[in-house]
C-alpha cells in the first residue's frame, strides 16, 4: 500500500521531469502565460541567443499592466503601452505565441483571463512571470509567479528548476457572516499570521467554508497568497470546479471531459496524509477588513482601530506600524469607519470577476457616489465587462456617478497613469497597500468589494454590514 499522500506531491511528482538534487526539480510547465510588463524583455534576450520558443501554443500572451483603462483606449493613451505593446507584438508574432490584443474580446488581466477561458485547469503547472500567478490555484493548478530568468528558461525549454515548496494546510471552517469574502478571509489569515506566514510553503485551502465557496471567490482566496509570502496557494478540484470549468474555450470536452474529471478527482489529499504545516481559520469570527498601514498583514475588522506600536509584539513590527502610521496619517486608537476617502477602486486580479462587481453592485442599489470622491469600476477582462454588462451592472454603477472603464490592471499599480495623486485616500480591492502602490505618496486601505462600494456611497470607510 502507498503512503497517503497530499494533493501537492500527486501533482508536483506528475510534472517531475528530473530531480536535479534533494529539493530541487527541474519540472514540466504545462501553461506559461505571459503579460506586457514582464514578457517583452524575456522574449528579446530569446531573439538575442537565438532561441526558438519550444511550446508557442502553451504560451498565451496578455497585454494588462501598461495598458491604459479608459474608454476607447489605444497604445497611445497611456505612455507604457505606447512604449511595450510595439515589442509585445514583434516579439510574440516572432515566435509563434498567441496574443490576446487590446481590441481582442479576451484580453484581460492575465489571471483572470486564464481560468475563464479554460486555459487553466486542476492539476496543471502554470507559471507567469508575475506573482500573483497563484490567483489560478483557485481552480486546482499548481500556478506560481517566475522572474525574468525563469521566463527565459520556460520559454526555451517548456521545463523550470524550481527549489521544491514545502507543504502547509490552511483549514477555514465556520459559516461566512453577512458581506464577509474570500478576500476577508485571506486578509484576516495574512493579519494574525504575518506577512512572511506562509513562506516557502505550497498552500492547500481545505475546510467546510472553502468548498462553499465559489470558484471566483477561491481565486480571490489564492490571489494573496503570495502577500501571505507563500509560494503558491490553490483548493483541490470538486464538483464546484468542474461545473465552473465546463464549456469554457480550452476545457477539454466529450470523453477527454470525463477522463479530465475522473483524473482531477484523483488529485485530492489523501485522508492522513502529512503537511509540513497546518493552520486553521473559524471564518464565523471574522467580520469584514480594512487595511491601516502598508503591508496586508496591518489589517484589522472594520469596525476596529489602528493599533498602538506600544502593544507590537517586538521593536521591529512596533518600528514598522509608526511608520506606517506616519506614511497613512493615521493615529494609534483611531477608527477606520468614518475615515474620509477621495478615491475606490473595485478592479485588480485579486476582486474585479463577475461575482465582485455583483457584489459591490447590490450595496450600490440605488445609491449615489458622495461628492468629491473619483470611483471607478474596472473589469477583469472583456469577458467579465461584456456579462457585466448583459447584467446591467455598468447601469447600476454609472448612474451611481462610478466610471464604467475597459479591462486591465489600472490603479492596482498605477504603471499606466491611473493613480492616486500624493497624499490622497484609496479604498481599493487590490492586494498591495505598499508604500507608492497606487502612485507617490497615495494612501491604500484594502477591503473587499461589498465595503469598496458602500465606502465610495459614504465617501468615508464605511462597513458594509450597517447599509444593508
Ligand atoms: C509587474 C509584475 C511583475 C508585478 C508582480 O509580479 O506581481 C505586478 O503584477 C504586481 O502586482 O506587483
Ligand atoms: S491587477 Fe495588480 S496585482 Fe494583479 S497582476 Fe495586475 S498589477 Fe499585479
Amino acid at each position: 500500500m502507498t503512503a497517503p499522500r497530499t494533493m501537492f506531491a500527486k501533482v508536483w511528482q506528475e510534472h517531475v521531469v528530473t530531480s536535479l538534487s534533494d529539493d530541487v526539480d527541474l519540472v514540466y510547465i504545462d501553461r506559461h502565460f505571459t503579460h506586457d510588463l514582464s514578457g517583452p524583455f524575456s522574449m528579446k534576450t530569446l531573439e538575442d541567443r537565438d532561441l526558438a520558443c519550444r511550446r508557442p501554443d502553451l504560451t498565451f500572451a496578455l497585454p494588462d499592466h501598461g495598458v491604459s483603462t479608459a474608454p476607447g483606449r489605444t497604445d497611445a493613451s497611456a505612455d507604457a503601452s505606447a512604449q511595450l505593446m510595439p515589442l509585445f507584438r514583434t516579439s510574440t508574432s516572432s515566435l509563434g505565441i498567441t496574443l490576446f490584443d487590446l481590441d481582442d474580446d479576451r484580453q484581460g488581466i492575465v489571471h483572470v483571463v486564464g481560468p475563464e477561458l479554460g486555459l487553466s485547469l486542476p492539476g496543471t503547472s502554470i507559471v507567469c512571470g508575475d506573482s500573483h500567478t497563484c490567483t489560478q490555484g483557485g481552480v486546482g493548478a499548481l500556478a506560481w509567479g517566475i522572474g525574468n530568468t525563469e521566463v527565459t528558461q520556460v520559454l526555451a525549454t517548456q521545463t523550470l528548476t524550481v527549489q521544491r515548496p514545502a507543504t502547509m494546510e490552511v483549514r477555514i471552517d465556520g459559516d461566512l457572516g453577512p458581506h464577509v469574502s474570500a478576500k476577508d478571509i485571506i486578509l484576516h489569515l495574512i493579519a494574525t499570521h504575518g506577512a512572511d506566514g506562509g513562506s516557502g510553503h505550497a498552500i492547500e485551502f481545505a475546510g467546510s467554508t472553502v468548498e462553499r465557496l465559489s470558484v471566483e471567490a477561491r481565486l480571490t482566496l489564492c490571489n494573496l497568497t503570495v502577500e501571505f509570502g507563500a509560494r503558491m496557494g490553490f483548493v483541490a478540484p470538486d464538483d464546484v470546479t468542474f461545473a465552473y470549468l465546463a464549456g469554457r474555450p480550452h476545457a477539454p470536452s466529450g470523453e477527454d471531459w470525463d477522463r479530465a474529471v475522473a483524473h482531477w478527482r484523483a488529485l485530492r489529499t489523501d485522508p492522513g496524509a502529512a503537511f509540513d504545516r497546518r493552520l486553521e481559520i473559524d471564518a464565523s469570527t471574522v467580520g469584514p477588513q480594512v487595511s491601516w498601514g502598508t503591508s496586508p498583514a496591518h489589517s484589522i475588522g472594520v469596525d476596529g482601530s489602528v493599533p498602538d506600536p506600544a502593544d507590537a509584539p517586538d521593536p521591529a513590527t512596533a518600528k514598522a506600524w509608526t511608520d506606517a502610521q506616519s506614511y497613512m496619517d493615521l493615529r494609534p486608537g483611531q477608527a477606520l469607519t468614518g475615515l474620509p476617502v477621495q478615491h475606490v477602486f473595485i478592479g485588480s486580479c485579486t476582486n474585479s470577476r463577475i461575482e465582485d462587481l455583483e457584489a459591490a453592485a447590490a450595496v450600490v442599489g440605488d445609491g449615489r457616489v458622495a461628492p468629491g470622491v473619483r470611483a471607478w469600476v474596472v473589469p477583469g477582462s472583456q469577458a467579465v465587462k461584456r456579462e457585466a454588462e448583459r447584467r446591467g451592472l455598468d447601469e447600476v454603477f454609472t448612474r451611481a456617478g462610478f466610471a464604467w472603464r475597459e479591462s486591465g490592471c489600472s490603479m492596482c499599480m498605477s504603471m499606466n497613469g491611473e493613480d492616486v495623486p500624493p497624499g490622497e485616500r484609496c479604498l481599493s480591492t487590490s492586494n498591495r497597500n505598499f508604500v507608492g502602490r497606487q502612485g507617490p505618496g497615495a494612501r491604500t486601505h484594502l477591503a473587499s468589494p461589498a465595503t469598496a462600494a458602500a465606502t465610495a456611497l459614504a465617501g468615508r470607510i464605511t462597513d458594509a454590514r450597517e447599509v444593508g
